[in-house]
C-alpha cells in the first residue's frame, strides 16, 4: 500500500505520515494537530475515552497539551486591510482584536493572513494535515472550520473557541437529479444546511463568536452581539453565542422569515426585534446601532465570518481528494458566501494544494437581482434594488453588503450571474426533492441557474458541477406545503404531489392504488 493512498484512505489514523518539512521553516503548526493524527499509542491520549478516564473533557486536554508540548515558531497570523488593496502601496492595517468593519475610506476589510509564512510548508503539508484531523473529537479540530485553524485565526487561543464542530458537511452525488433532469453525469450537492442551525452560517459564526469571546475575555468594549438577518444568521448568532454565555441581539424583517427561523433565536435567548421593515432596512439600522452600543457586528460585512465560510470551498477540494470541480453554483443575497468560496478556492492555489480554481456561478431570485442586474450591464453601473417578496426569502435583499467582494470573485474565477423567477426556483425544487432530496428554496434558485446553463449548453453533460445548498428544506417547509396544495397565485405548480383523500374502505383505497398504478411507470 503506498504512502499516497495512506495519506488519502479515511483509514489513515494509524499510518499517516506528515510530509517531510521543508528544510528552513519558519513555523510549525501547531504540534497538537500532528499528534492528533500520528499512530494510535502517541495518539490515543486525544480521545475522549481516554481523556474521560483522566476526568478531563477535550478543552482540557487541548490545554494540557498545549502546555506541555507548545508550538515552535508559530508565526502565523492575520490582519485586517483593506479589500483589495494594492499589496505593494497599501499601508493601513488592523489587528484581528480591534473593533473595525470598514476601512478609513470606507470600503471593505479583508482578513489577510501571512501568506509567506504558511507558504513555508508545500501544499502536500496542508492537505496531509487537514486530511489527518477530518473525523476526529479532538479539540477545536473536529470542526470543520477550525481543522484549518492556520488559515482561519491563526493567533486564537484553542481555549477562546465557541465551537459546535460545524462544517465537514457532506458533498453527495446526486445522480438520479443529474442524469434524469440534466443530462450530466457529474453533479454533485455539498450540503452546507445539514449543520448546527440547519445553514452555512454556522461555519462564519464560529469564527465570529470565537473571536468575540476572546475580546470579551481581553475586557474590549463588547457587551453583546447584534446583527440584521433574514433567518439565518440570526438562529446562527444567538445559537453560538448562547453556548458562550454571550448576550445576542437580532433584527429580523417583521413577517419576512420563516417560522422555524423565527424560532431558533427566541428559543436560543436572543433578544429579538421584529422590525417592520425589509432586511435592507434592518442592515441599515443594525450598522447605525452598533456604530454607537457596545454591540458587535455580526454580518457578513465583518470580514472575520467569511474565514469561516471560506472553509466549505477547501472541504469540497478535500472531499474530491484534492481534484477541482468544473462549476461550482452558490445562491447569492448579501453576497459575502460568493467571495468566501472564491477566497478558499484561492488560497489552496495559492500554497500549492491544488492547480486552479473552479468557475463560480452566482444565482440570485429574479425579485431581488441587483447583482444579476449589474452583471448583465457588463458590469457598467450598479443599483441597489427594493427587492420583492420571493420563497427563496433568505435571500431577498435588495442593496448586498458585499457587492465588491462577489464582483471580484466573478470577475477573478470567470464567472456567471443567472436569476430564477419564482416559478423557476419552485419547480427546480419540487424536481430535485422528487428525487430524494428535500432542498430549501435558495437551492432550487442554484438549480435554476444550472439547468440554464445546461440547457444553453454552457455547463457540458461530463462537467463536474457542484450546487451548494446552503440551507436545510425542513426550515421552509410551508413553501413546499403552498407548492404541492397548488395554492400559490399565477404558478401552475407542475409537479406538484397533493395528497389523495380516499374514504376508509378496502374497495375506495383498491380503486385509487389501481388508477395509481396504470399511471405510474415502472
Ligand atoms: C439559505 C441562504 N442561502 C443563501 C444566502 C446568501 O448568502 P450571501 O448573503 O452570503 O450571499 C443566504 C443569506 O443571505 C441564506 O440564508
Ligand atoms: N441570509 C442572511 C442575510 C444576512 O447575511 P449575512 O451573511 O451578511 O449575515 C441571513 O440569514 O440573515
Amino acid at each position: 500500500m503506498s504512502s499516497s493512498y495512506l495519506l488519502q484512505s479515511p483509514n489513515f489514523s494509524t499510518n499517516l505520515k506528515l510530509p517531510s518539512k521543508p528544510s528552513t521553516p519558519t513555523a510549525t503548526p501547531c504540534s497538537l494537530s500532528v499528534k492528533a493524527s500520528s499512530s494510535s499509542s502517541s495518539s490515543s491520549n486525544n480521545t475522549p475515552a481516554s481523556t474521560a478516564s483522566k476526568g478531563n473533557n477535550i478543552r482540557d486536554e487541548a490545554r494540557r497539551q498545549y502546555l506541555t508540548n507548545p508550538p515552535q515558531n508559530q508565526n502565523f497570523s492575520a490582519k485586517y486591510v483593506p479589500f483589495n488593496a494594492d499589496p505593494v502601496t497599501n499601508t493601513e492595517s488592523y489587528s484581528l482584536d480591534e473593533i473595525v468593519y470598514r476601512s478609513q475610506s470606507g470600503g471593505l476589510l479583508d482578513v489577510q493572513h501571512d501568506i509567506s509564512a504558511l507558504k513555508a510548508f508545500p501544499g502536500s503539508y496542508w492537505r496531509a494535515l487537514f486530511d489527518s484531523r477530518v473525523g476526529k473529537t479532538t479539540w477545536p479540530y473536529g470542526s470543520g472550520v477550525w481543522s484549518k485553524k492556520e488559515w482561519v485565526l491563526p493567533e486564537i487561543s484553542s481555549d477562546d473557541i465557541v465551537s459546535a464542530f460545524e462544517g465537514n458537511s457532506n458533498l453527495f452525488w446526486a445522480e438520479r437529479l443529474g442524469k434524469h433532469f440534466l443530462e450530466m453525469n457529474e453533479l454533485w450537492v455539498k450540503h452546507c444546511g445539514i449543520s448546527h442551525t440547519g445553514s452555512f452560517k454556522d461555519l462564519g459564526m464560529t469564527v465570529l463568536v470565537s473571536q468575540v469571546n476572546r475580546l470579551r475575555k481581553m475586557n474590549k468594549p463588547v457587551f453583546g452581539v447584534g446583527c440584521a438577518s433574514t433567518g439565518d444568521t440570526s438562529a446562527a448568532l444567538s445559537a453560538y453565542c448562547a453556548s458562550a454565555g454571550i448576550p445576542s441581539i437580532v433584527f429580523l424583517p417583521a413577517n419576512k422569515i420563516s417560522i422555524a427561523q423565527l424560532v431558533q433565536p427566541i428559543a436560543n435567548g436572543a433578544f429579538v426585534l421584529s422590525v417592520d421593515t425589509d432586511f435592507d432596512g434592518c442592515m441599515q439600522l443594525i450598522r447605525e446601532v452598533t456604530s454607537e452600543l457596545p454591540i458587535y457586528l455580526a454580518n457578513s460585512l465583518n470580514s472575520l465570518r467569511i474565514e469561516g465560510q471560506k472553509t466549505a470551498a477547501i472541504e469540497i477540494l478535500q472531499q474530491f481528494d484534492w481534484e477541482v470541480p468544473d462549476w461550482v453554483i452558490i445562491p447569492g443575497g448579501n453576497l459575502g458566501n460568493i467571495y468566501a468560496f472564491y477566497k478558499g478556492f484561492h488560497m489552496c492555489k495559492e500554497l500549492g494544494l491544488v492547480d486552479k480554481i473552479p468557475r463560480l456561478v452566482c444565482a440570485q431570485a429574479a425579485n431581488a437581482n441587483p447583482l444579476y442586474l449589474y452583471y448583465k450591464s457588463g458590469w457598467k453601473e450598479f443599483k441597489a434594488v427594493k427587492a420583492s417578496g420571493t420563497f427563496a426569502s433568505a435571500i431577498q435583499i435588495g442593496d448586498p453588503v458585499s457587492i465588491d467582494r462577489a464582483v471580484y470573485a466573478l470577475k477573478q474565477s470567470n464567472g456567471i450571474v443567472e436569476e430564477a423567477t419564482e416559478e423557476e426556483l419552485m419547480d427546480a425544487m419540487a424536481q430535485a426533492d422528487s428525487t430524494g432530496m428535500f432542498i430549501c428554496p435558495h437551492t432550487g434558485v442554484a438549480l435554476t441557474a444550472l439547468m440554464k446553463l445546461r440547457k444553453s449548453g454552457v455547463i457540458g453533460p461530463t462537467d463536474r458541477t457542484v450546487v451548494v445548498s446552503t440551507a436545510h428544506g425542513l426550515k421552509f417547509t410551508q413553501s413546499k406545503i403552498d407548492y404541492h396544495s397548488n395554492n400559490i397565485k399565477e404558478m401552475a405548480c407542475r409537479f406538484a404531489n397533493p395528497p389523495v383523500s380516499v374514504k376508509a374502505d378496502f374497495g375506495s383505497v383498491m380503486d385509487v392504488l389501481k388508477k395509481y398504478l396504470s399511471k405510474t411507470p415502472k
